[in-house]
């Protein structure tokens, strides 16, 4: 179990890439894989997440290589993979496959890391049931057997505001006998309909109804992958927080169902400004640039936490250095992503001296000064490595985290990438 440290640093300064989107990358290669010709993705995110991906569609006999750089995806006949599919630490990846493969007829079962082993696979397996799957599960955990099945036309109103289950249910619809009707109280990333779209399925948003009809031919694509704004929260995050900071970070994706987390650090008095907008794999991105900016604290309802389900950890982090008590409410769904990130992020704010409450779904965090001086295992999470050592480098002692190897599956490269900015963070 790889360990790192993360000590007080000086501004942060420079420019740095991010890498790129992991739920972008997860569904070009998973659309290739059904689709008529060649798909060429460049720029993808290739951490662990992704290559789990990558590797279960060869299982399938979908042919993904790396030529250059760039990933070159060839659909052709899907075959029953000769193995089991480990989708390691991805819950995008074995999600969005199990409605991929539904649809497509597939006879195979899926495990994944001890991490994913917990993660309830019952909000996908419910309504791909519903459509007619025979599948066998472990009480709604992998590992789970999907058995070739006929799906029906189905409409599925979503019981929660999950853009994974949204996209596993239009993706089951591609192979269904009639269209999928799927109904988002609250909108998700639409990440899954804008790439269908430009594959060629037959998709239509009606306000909160999103209707595929099967049938249309899906084309190979070339597209390009930009910078991800979850990852981009750990270095924005720091940047703001160590005074005298300036950073930019190139090409950061800003679908508005992402951005959730840059309008309330504006909120909170943050100085982040979009440069260059432009367009790049079809979704608005822009160069982000960073000043240190002294943080208020905030009420965040319910409705805000959708847009950045994956950055409560770091928005925490933030509101550690705030003036005032942050408030967020709505965080129901944290306890069931890599780790109860509920409780562990309550966790490594205790563990660093920063006083924090939880209740059943939310969090209360008092601003101030951070003692730090704690060390945080990862527990198979990413978020919660990176939002530690980004909360030890405002930290009166070092952070540490022990499990390091978990920042991998989304963000490679993090330590070094910090670093590069002037941040004291090193792998032990
Ligand atoms: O669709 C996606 O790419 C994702 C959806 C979110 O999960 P939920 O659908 O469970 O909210 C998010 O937490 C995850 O990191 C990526
Ligand atoms: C929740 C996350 O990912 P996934 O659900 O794909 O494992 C994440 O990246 O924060």
């Amino acid at each position: 179990m790889t360990e790192a440290v993360a000590r007080p640093s000086e501004a942060l300064k420079g420019t740095a890439r991010v890498p790129s989107d992991k739920s972008m990358s997860h569904r070009a290669l998973m659309l290739g894989a059904i689709s008529a010709g060649v798909t060429r993705v460049s720029s993808i995110l290739e951490a662990g997440d992704v290559l789990s991906t990558a590797s279960a569609l060869r299982a399938f006999g979908v042919s993904v290589e790396r030529i250059d750089g760039t990933f070159i995806v060839r659909g052709d006949a899907w075959r029953t993979p000769a193995r089991m599919l480990d989708l390691g630490n991805a819950g995008t990846g074995v999600r969005l496959l199990m409605g991929l493969a539904a649809g497509q007829g597939a006879l195979c079962t899926f495990t994944g890391d001890p991490s994913l082993m917990r993660r309830p696979m019952g909000r996908v397996l419910d309504p791909l049931r519903a459509m007619g799957l025979q599948a066998d599960d472990r009480e709604g955990r992998l590992p789970v057997t999907l058995k070739p099945s006929q799906l029906r036309s189905f409409t599925y109103e979503l019981p929660m505001a999950s853009a994974q289950v949204k996209s596993a249910v239009l993706l089951a619809g591609l192979g269904a006998q009639g269209p999928v009707t799927v109904i988002e109280k609250t909108p998700t990333r639409d990440h899954t309909e804008r790439m269908l779209k430009a594959f060629g399925a037959d998709l239509e948003t009606d306000g909160h109804r999103i209707t595929l009809t099967p049938g249309a031919r899906l084309v190979g694509q070339t597209l390009a992958i930009p910078a991800d704004p979850s990852s981009a929260a750990f270095p924005i995050v720091a940047a703001l927080m160590r005074p005298g900071s300036e950073v930019v970070l190139p090409e950061v994706m800003l679908n508005p169902r992402r951005t959730g987390l840059f309008a309330t650090l504006r909120r909170m008095g943050a100085e982040i400004t979009e440069e260059h907008l432009r367009l790049v794999g079809g979704e608005e991105v822009a160069d982000l640039r960073v000043r240190a900016s002294p943080l208020k604290a905030v009420k965040v309802p319910a409705s805000d936490v959708p847009d950045m389900i994956d950055e409560i950890p770091i928005l925490a982090v933030a509101a550690a250095s705030a003036e005032g008590t942050t408030r967020i409410e709505g965080l129901e769904e944290l306890k069931v992503k890599e780790s109860d990130r509920l409780a562990a992020t309550a966790g490594l704010l205790t563990a660093a001296g920063v006083t924090c409450r939880t209740g059943d779904h939310w969090l209360e965090i008092d601003g101030g000064d951070i003692r730090g001086g704690g060390t945080v295992d990862t527990d198979h999470d990413h978020r919660i490595g990176m939002a530690t050592l980004v909360l030890g480098l405002s930290a009166q002692e070092p952070m540490r985290i022990t499990g390091a190897e978990a920042i991998a599956t989304s963000f490679p490269g993090f330590a070094t990438l910090m670093a590069s900015l002037g941040a004291a963070i090193e792998s032990a």
